[in-house]
């Protein structure tokens, strides 16, 4: 660890994850030696799916970014036409309850770590982020986005609920009658739509400049104490993380009656074989 730790500094670069655990393969850290900034990479092929390995090696990695006194993290995708695919929807299919149980505590416990994190945030969306993807993207201070991809949360369209901590994610980004049709519309957005409505900041045209625009975003704060920073973040945030954070067992009560519903399990089949169906043409 120390050896390839030294040989990366060398390189202006420390890498963080290099002989860490294996949930470490599906995130990649990579921290820049000169700016302080981390670039958090989703690396689980083929589309960035949101499993429960997934989550919890997000979750792992941002605190060990925050531990490790980075100036700022970028959220962004090794797969440069899939930023993610939002959940593993193979976890919500006809699921076993123990796994449900820890899959939906972790997505709660990394929104919440992200959403609240104490170091400024930013994404580079350089790829297609649906539903969990544009949520973990809408977490973020900052979104820079490709064009030609899209970007949404159409959970409507395959006969799911949209809890409340994922309407929030939007609404601490969009208009609240924006929130309100998107959502029930199940409305995907390319790149030129959602700079319109302000749901991503810049368009950049590769993913260099992509990290670049994060980046000073980032850089903006430089002048900003970090914990005044951080506490005012929290202050201005926690209203809406409250139902995370005050009644996580309601909300994962709620969320399981719905997801193991019939109503939601027919849907989900439906959804998924039309996902499967594309490929098979
Ligand atoms: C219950 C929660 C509360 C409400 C919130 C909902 C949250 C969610 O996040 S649910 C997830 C919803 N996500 C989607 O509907 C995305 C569906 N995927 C796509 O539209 C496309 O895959 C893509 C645009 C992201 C990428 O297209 P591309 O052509 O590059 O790849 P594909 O050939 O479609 O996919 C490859 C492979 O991966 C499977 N797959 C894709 N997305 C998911 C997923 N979210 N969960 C599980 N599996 C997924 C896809 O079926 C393909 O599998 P095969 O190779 O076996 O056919």
């Amino acid at each position: 660890m120390l050896r390839s730790q030294t040989k990366l500094f060398a390189l202006g670069k420390r890498q963080l994850c290099r002989s860490m655990s294996k949930s470490c393969d599906l995130t990649l850290v990579e921290v820049d030696d000169k700016t302080g900034i981390a670039t958090l990479t989703m690396n689980k092929p083929p589309v960035n799916s949101c499993n429960l390995e997934m989550m919890r090696a997000l979750k792992d990695s941002m605190k060990q970014i925050e531990g490790n006194k980075s100036r700022g993290i970028i959220l962004t995708s090794s797969n440069n036409k899939v930023f993610s695919s939002g959940l593993d929807l193979n976890e919500l299919r006809n699921p076993e309850q123990e796994r449900l149980v820890a899959f939906w505590k972790e997505l709660q416990e990394m929104w919440l770590t992200l959403y609240l994190s104490n170091l400024p945030t930013a994404a580079a969306i350089n790829g297609h982020a649906l539903a969990v993807g544009c949520v973990m993207a809408s977490a973020c201070e900052y979104r820079v986005m490709l064009p030609g991809f899209t970007i949404g949360i159409h959970a409507t369209k395959f006969g799911y609920v949209v809890p409340p901590f994922i309407v929030n994610s939007y609404l601490s980004v969009l208009p609240r009658p924006v929130v309100e049709r998107a959502l029930l519309q199940g409305k995907i957005f390319s790149t030129d739509e959602a700079q319109q409505i302000n749901l991503i900041d810049e368009v950049a045209n590769s993913k260099e400049e992509a990290l670049s625009k994060c980046a000073s975003f980032i850089g903006s704060f430089a002048e900003a104490n970090p914990v005044a920073r951080a506490l005012t973040k929290r202050q201005l945030r926690a209203e809406f993380a409250r139902t995370l954070l005050d009644e996580p067992e309601a909300e994962l009560k709620e969320s399981l009656e719905y997801i193991t519903s019939p109503l939601f399990q027919d849907s989900l089949d439906a959804y998924l074989a039309k996902l499967k169906s594309k490929n098979k043409k």
